[in-house]
Order: C-alpha cells, then structure tokens, then sequence
C-alpha cells in the first residue's frame, strides 16, 4: 500500500509519468461500469508507448486521468513527481497546461484563431513570456512541422493532417514532460494517419520525446517502441514493440489475446 504523500521509489522529476492502481467507476443509468480496474503505469523518458484495446476497454479513460482531466475514484498519478491529486483544480489546470501535451482525435484547435495564434495559446497563459517570444517559438514549431506556410490560415482552411500537425505543435510549445495523445489518426484517412504517426516516431527518436498514444489500431501502435494492451478495464500485456518483424504480427498477437485465444499476459 502507497503512502499517501510519498511517491513511489522511482517517481522522481526524471520519471515522466507513473500510474497507481488507478480505479475508475462511472455511472450508466442504475448499473455501474467499471472503467479502470486496478491499472499501474510507469513511463520512462524518451519512450512512445501504444495503449492499444478494444472499444470501451478504458483506454480513453486512462489517458485522462493521467493528463488529470477525469479524478480517479482511488489510486494516484504522478508527473514528474508531482501527485496529480494533490494538486487543486486550478493547480492541475496550470500544471497540465505547462507540462502535459495533449493531443485528440478531433485536433480541438480555436476555429476563430490562425495556426499561429493556436500554438501560441499555452504560452499566452504564463505571465513571464512576452508575446514575441511566444511568437517566435510557434514560428519555429509550425516551420519544423512542416507548416511554415500556414501561419495565418484558420483550422477550416487546412486539411485534418495539417490541422493534427497544428495540435502536435501546440502540445509541444511549452516543452511538456509528455505528450498524451488519444487517437490522433481517428479522424485522418491513412495517408495522412501515416504522416502524423511518422511525425510521433520522429518527435520520439530525434528529440527523445516521451509520448504516449491510444489507438485500437495495431497498424498505428507498430509505430511506437512499446505496446501495452488494455481489456476490460485493466493491462493485459506490455510488449516492447521490436518482438514484431512487422505490423501484421503484433496484429495477429492482438488479436490472440483480445480474443482470449492466448494466456493473459503471454508474449
Ligand atoms: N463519462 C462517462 N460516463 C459513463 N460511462 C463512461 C464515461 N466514460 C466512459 N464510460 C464507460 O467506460 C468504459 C470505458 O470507456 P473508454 O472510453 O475509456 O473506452 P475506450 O477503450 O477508450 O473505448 P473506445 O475505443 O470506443 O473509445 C465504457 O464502458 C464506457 O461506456
């Protein structure tokens, strides 16, 4: 049992994001879901993990408790040693803006805002950085993504992989401890799926960005180093990705095991 003030041994400044025993429990008319039952997570700097599972296995309810958008009902997370549930809801508001990247499905960009003024938003926030700075960082994201040329236009003006590229650089503007992206190649067709994957795999490799991806599709958690697999609520493997020659394998082994044709936790 965890001491309620003391992070667990190896949570320090340098662990990105540690998960607890996470219980979640939500409310459906008079029946009560289970969403996370007893889930424990350790992330270490410089890795892309894939939480892959089925529809309704939790995944998304455990990317937002670890960004501390959902309370759990009991267990903790801690971001670079900072227990989440310590902190009040400003607190957390202002934590997670400065250290959580968050990416979504559906890009939540500000329609009435250019690309450039998106990335900047973060930094608006934090009283100590002048807008020309703020400016300049944003300039210098969007160029590295690729977007030097869309400074100025609005969301409706760009297409859905541009616009998830915007939302890569917004999460990336404040230098977060982590990246939380919840599938980020949901609303893309596969061409553009591919590039935002191959954008993650790039932030990851050359500039040891820690990330971590939900996403049902085997095909897009190929592209990360580590693949936990998620069902009913809680971990039921956790595979480093190189175990696969290809794609098509890890698929089938997900398949094995979401179907219950393999032993629970077998690699
Ligand atoms: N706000 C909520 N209120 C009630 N039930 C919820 C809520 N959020 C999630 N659930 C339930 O919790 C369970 C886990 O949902 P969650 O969205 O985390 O799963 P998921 O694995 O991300 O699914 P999907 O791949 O379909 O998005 C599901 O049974 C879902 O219906």
């Amino acid at each position: 049992m965890l001491s309620e003030t003391t992070p667990p041994e190896e949570t320090n400044q340098s662990t990105p994001l540690r998960a607890d025993e996470l219980v979640k429990t939500f409310r459906q008319g008079s029946n009560l879901v289970k969403a996370l039952n007893g889930v424990s997570l350790s992330i270490q700097k410089g890795e892309f993990t894939a939480i892959m599972g089925p529809s309704g296995c939790g995944k998304s309810t455990l990317l937002h408790v670890m960004a501390g958008l959902t309370r759990p009902d009991s267990g903790a997370v801690w971001v670079e040693g900072e227990k989440l549930s310590s902190l009040s809801d400003a607190k957390l508001t202002d934590f997670r803006r400065r250290r959580i990247g968050l990416v979504f499905q559906q890009f939540n960009l500000v329609t009435a805002l250019t690309a450039l003024e998106n990335v900047m938003l973060p930094l608006m926030a934090e009283g100590g950085r002048g807008s020309a700075d703020a400016q300049d960082r944003a300039r210098h994201l969007l160029d590295r993504l690729g977007l030097g040329d869309r400074l100025g236009h609005r969301p409706d003006a760009m297409s859905g992989g541009e616009q998830q590229r915007v939302a890569i650089a917004r999460a990336l503007v404040t230098d977060p401890a982590i990246i939380l992206a919840d599938e980020p190649t949901g609303s893309l067709d596969s061409g553009n799926g591919n590039a935002i994957c191959s954008l993650l795999r790039e932030l990851n490799q050359e500039e040891g960005r820690s990330i971590v991806m939900v996403t049902h599709e085997p095909a897009v958690a190929a592209w990360a180093g580590r693949v936990v697999v998620m069902k009913d609520g809680a971990v039921c493997s956790d595979w480093n990705a190189d175990q696969f020659p290809d794609a098509q394998s890890l698929a089938l082994r997900y398949q094995e095991i979401v179907s219950g044709q393999a032993a629970m936790g077998a690699v």
